[in-house]
């Protein structure tokens, strides 16, 4: 596809031709590209360094931090793609909800949502909410250049996991006992979550994102039928919220092997898959007509580098028919990750990818 074929209302940019769009929109590539979920971040001395002193959450309202951290990993590992530095409570925090990232924690947040009552606390967002968002994707792509940038929110359901549970959890009961329980105050909060999370996505489109990627890491909780009853439909408006801007949409969780054809289902271009589901299998699941990303253990980067390789290399090849590739891990960089091992990785998947 030409510029000129373009959907209308859709410019041409600096990126559009670049591997990683490409993969995305299922058109032959001149190497595989490859990002990492969480390549910003604790793995590399320079994202330490300057995050010293600075909480993380306050981290994510500095414009000038934000560019810094975003743009570390692509000088460092000549990765496909920019992720924005962000994290995806964000949006919650910047429309009034008492919450605070804790370190070695995650998110936390002072009063649960429990009632009906509590919906009352999440009011819509709006570009005025999230001022530094804008601003921070201005300064970054103007240095990105032809790197892709991606934007990116929690789904609905990730986001209800924090709010519902007060915190991370590894059984999410409060959430899904909501969901049970009360389904009609679950759907209510799930949908006031998909207006808020396709308002925070529509702010980094406009700011000059190119594609976008909703994280609903732990929808792997969840049973098919009650993801496609009580989850799916939320999720589903927030792709339809931002189909109209023609940019690339990836669906990630964690876990999600049962899930993944339903994943494709609720709107994304890219279904991005863990570890745990080989992606030939993946591909069988997810149906034709969509791109996959990834799906490297990243605790495979904790051996040598003749492994490393290998394990890239089953990777590849359980990718070899697919329709579109984007090379990542099952999940985020694991913080004690070697960073030389990651750019060895790109630089591999690079080489034995060029066509
Ligand atoms: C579930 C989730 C969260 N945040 C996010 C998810 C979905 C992705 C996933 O499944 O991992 C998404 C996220 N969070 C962050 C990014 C930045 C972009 C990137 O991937 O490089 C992204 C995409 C920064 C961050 N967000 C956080 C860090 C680490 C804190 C720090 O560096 O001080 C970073 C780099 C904090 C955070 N925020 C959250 C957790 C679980 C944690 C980790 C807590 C800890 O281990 O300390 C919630």
């Amino acid at each position: 596809m030409t510029a000129d074929d373009m959907p209308t209302g859709q410019q041409p940019t600096a990126t559009y031709d670049s591997a990683f769009l490409k993969a995305c929109r299922r058109e032959p590539v001149p190497h595989t590209p490859v990002w990492f979920m969480r390549q910003a971040g604790r793995s590399l001395p320079e994202y330490r360094k300057v995050r010293e002193g600075v909480p993380m959450l306050e981290s994510c309202m500095r414009p000038e931090l934000v560019t810094e951290i975003t743009l570390q990993p692509v000088r460092r590992h000549d990765v496909d793609a920019a992720i924005f530095f962000s994290d995806i409570v964000v949006p919650l925090k910047a429309i009034g909800i008492d919450l605070d990232i804790k370190p070695g924690v995650g998110p936390v947040v002072e009063q649960p949502v429990r009632t009906r009552a509590d919906l009352a606390r999440l009011r819509d967002l709006s570009p005025e909410d999230v001022p530094y968002v804008t601003e921070a994707i201005g300064m970054l792509t103007c240095e990105l250049g032809a790197t892709p940038l991606i934007g990116f929110a929690g789904a609905p359901f990730t986001l209800a996991s924090y709010l519902v549970e007060g915190g991370p959890s590894r059984t999410y009961e409060n959430a899904k006992a909501m969901m049970y329980g009360d389904p009609g105050l679950w759907a209510d909060l799930l949908d006031r979550l998909a207006d808020i999370t396709a308002a925070f996505l529509k702010v980094q489109i406009e700011a000059g994102a190119v594609a976008v990627q909703l994280f609903d890491s732990w929808a792997g909780a969840l049973a098919p039928a009650d993801y496609r009853k009580s989850v799916m439909p939320a999720s589903a408006k927030v792709f339809d919220a931002v189909a109209g801007y023609g940019v690339p949409r990836i669906h990630f969780g964690v876990g999600t092997g049962e899930l993944l054809g339903l994943m494709g289902e609720a709107g994304a271009d890219v279904v991005g898959v863990d570890w745990r589901v080989p992606l030939d299998e993946a591909r069988r699941r997810v149906g034709p007509g969509k791109a996959l990303q990834g799906n490297l253990d990243p605790t495979v980067l904790f051996t040598d580098k003749n492994t490393v390789e290998a394990k890239a290399r089953e990777v590849l090849d359980a990718a070899a028919g697919l329709e579109g590739h984007v090379f990542n891990l099952g999940h985020g960089v694991m913080p004690n990750t070697d960073p030389d091992a990651l750019t060895r990785l790109v630089e591999y998947v690079h080489t034995a990818t060029a066509r």
